[in-house]
């Protein structure tokens, strides 16, 4: 039976004061719920996350990783830095990172085996645009994004992962896909992982993300695939999330 898991995208909002309130809230909030629980916040705030959550209930990670280790790569945080602060989770493939920041279904399998290479434990996103969805060719998208990983790193390394399931359209969008339309690809996903191990795929947290809000996590979460979600507006406030994560 998988856990069912709630991750914050605070993506680049936030600040000292504002993340106070909020972090504490949700060490309150989310000590009794049957979820799993985390929050990716930006790198500055990694160690003010660590400071508040830790023992907590809620863990915390980051919004990328580099694909290189170390090196003359400015900008750039690898994933042993990203585990000096404790960090149990790194998101990869965002489709933010995806069509803002080049990264490629290569690069993205490359930050992915960089995060697993330090004990880091990838959220994988990936999902399809507008775009594609109308032309019809959602299960090709996902799956190629899927199967850079699956060549890349095996499918073994599935079971140190999180897949999460966002399409395009629904971010921040308040198009939410109905949960028809997202288990009809959850299912699709866990399927071409269960091509190369039904354990696996068995034991895979696939999460769904887009326009997640207190009102319309129940009947998501509720379907057979749907293993929680990964949040971005509504994980900027401290009710909103708890009521998502209450609903995991
Ligand atoms: O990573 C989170 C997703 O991009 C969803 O964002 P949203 O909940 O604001 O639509």
């Amino acid at each position: 039976m998988r856990k069912k898991f709630v991750a914050g995208n605070w993506k680049m909002h936030g600040s000292l004061a504002v993340n106070l309130g909020l972090l504490h809230a949700l060490r309150e909030g989310a000590a009794d719920l049957p979820a799993q629980v985390a929050v990716c916040v930006p790198y500055p705030y990694l160690a003010q996350a660590r400071s508040v959550l830790n023992g907590s209930a809620v863990a915390w990670g980051a919004q990328d990783v580099s694909e290189h280790a170390q090196g003359a790569y400015t900008g750039e945080v690898s994933g042993a830095m990203l585990q000096d602060f404790g960090c149990r989770y790194a998101i990869v493939g965002h489709s933010e990172r995806r069509s803002f920041y080049g990264d490629t279904d290569v690069v993205v399998a490359a930050k992915y085996e960089a995060a697993q290479a330090v004990g880091l434990t990838p959220i994988l996103c990936i999902g399809e645009t507008l775009a594609e969805r109308e032309q019809g060719v959602t299960a090709q998208v996902v799956t190629r994004q899927l199967e850079a990983v699956l060549d890349r790193c095996g499918v073994a390394s599935l079971a140190q992962a999180v897949v999460a399931y966002e399409p395009v359209w629904a971010i921040g969008t308040g198009k939410t896909a109905t949960p028809a339309q997202a288990q009809e690809v959850h299912a699709l996903i866990r399927a071409r992982v269960a091509r190369n191990s039904a354990a696996v795929a068995d034991g895979l947290q696939i999460l769904y993300g887009g326009s997640v809000k207190p009102g319309n996590a129940k009947e998501l979460f509720s379907r057979p695939d749907i293993d929680g979600g990964l949040i971005g507006g509504a994980a900027l406030v401290a009710s909103d999330f708890l009521a998502i994560c209450a609903a995991g």
